[in-house]
């Protein structure tokens, strides 16, 4: 068997394209979708994030404002502009990203974020309400994952699910709302005893420990279906995932790659967020 690839990029596209025209109406009406980005440092790989929100937050026509601060920035001066942030009517959503520079405790900039405004949907009123399965602002990456699964009506209900990966951005979200999705879900980590028994038995394979070429093709199921949350750069500079793509494209029914994956769909799912917020601040 080979698998089918899911291009996160290209349903990136597709999707970007569907929102363009959604901001297009909405500015019809005055109502102008804003995000305001915060970014502190210089780490390499986060500045080339932010700058891939911000082309695709303009090509979508969400207005997006960053605002740079220097490695050094105080807790207390963040926590102050998320304030003034919060009190801003023009602002939708409210972004920091992360990781954050040590002197800065990442879980109280995330509490600091308004609810509303939280278009990451990390803030522990957002968790809770995606636990109860109410309407809310999903985390990106996880919400980018089942809308590929989706976008290839790929059944999730009574499905073995297995997340390799227990992180509050990824691993933990994405296992709850393949739950909610009424899939047969187990979370596999470092203490994970018998993990291999575990991969084997999954329907669909949610991989994201951020260990290169991690899961082989000899390790999974015939058929599963395998979602590549990785992002490891390499000796030759390269970007490779967690999951071997040659070997597990072999095996699999439906593969993500890295580059082209899931990463597009997390800042896709950004500008649904961002417009989201827009429209329920304006009752549209
Ligand atoms: N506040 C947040 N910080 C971080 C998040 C997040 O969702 N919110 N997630 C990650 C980084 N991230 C977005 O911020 C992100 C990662 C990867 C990609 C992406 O498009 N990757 C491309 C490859 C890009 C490259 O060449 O380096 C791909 O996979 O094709 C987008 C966004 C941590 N921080």
């Amino acid at each position: 068997m080979t698998a089918e690839v899911i291009y996160g990029n290209v349903l990136a596209e597709n999707l970007r394209l569907e929102m363009r025209e959604e901001v297009d109406a909405l500015k019809e009406q005055g109502i102008i979708p804003k995000l305001t980005v915060i970014l502190i440092g210089d780490n390499p790989a986060s500045k080339s994030y932010v700058r891939g929100k911000q082309k695709a937050s303009s090509f979508v026509g969400v207005e997006s404002n960053l605002i740079e601060l220097p490695s050094d920035a105080t807790e207390k001066y963040l926590l102050e502009l998320i304030d003034t942030l919060n009190k801003d009517s023009q602002v939708h959503g409210i972004l920091v990203q992360l990781p954050l520079p040590a002197q800065i405790q990442e879980q109280v900039i995330i509490e600091a974020i308004h609810p509303d405004k939280d278009v990451d949907g990390f803030h522990p009123v957002n968790i809770g309400r995606m636990l109860t399965g109410k309407d809310t602002f999903l985390p990106c990456t996880p919400f980018g994952i089942i809308t590929m699964l989706k976008s290839k009506n790929i059944e999730i209900a009574g499905k073995n699910a297995v997340v390799i990966g227990r992180s509050n951005i990824v691993g933990k979200p994405v296992g709850q709302l393949l739950l909610n999705e009424n899939a047969t879900v187990t979370y596999c980590h470092s203490k994970t005893k018998n993990m291999e028994e575990h991969i084997k038995a999954a329907d669909i394979l949610i991989v994201a420990i951020g260990k290169a070429h991690f899961l082989k093709g000899e390790d999974i199921k015939p058929g599963a279906v395998v979602i590549d949350v990785g992002i490891n750069r390499i000796e030759d500079g390269s970007l490779t995932g967690d999951v071997d793509f040659e070997s597990a494209k072999e095996t699999a029914s439906y593969i993500t790659p890295v580059p082209k994956g899931v990463g597009p769909m997390t800042i896709t799912m950004l500008l649904h967020n961002t417009i989201k917020s827009a429209k329920r601040f304006h009752q549209v």
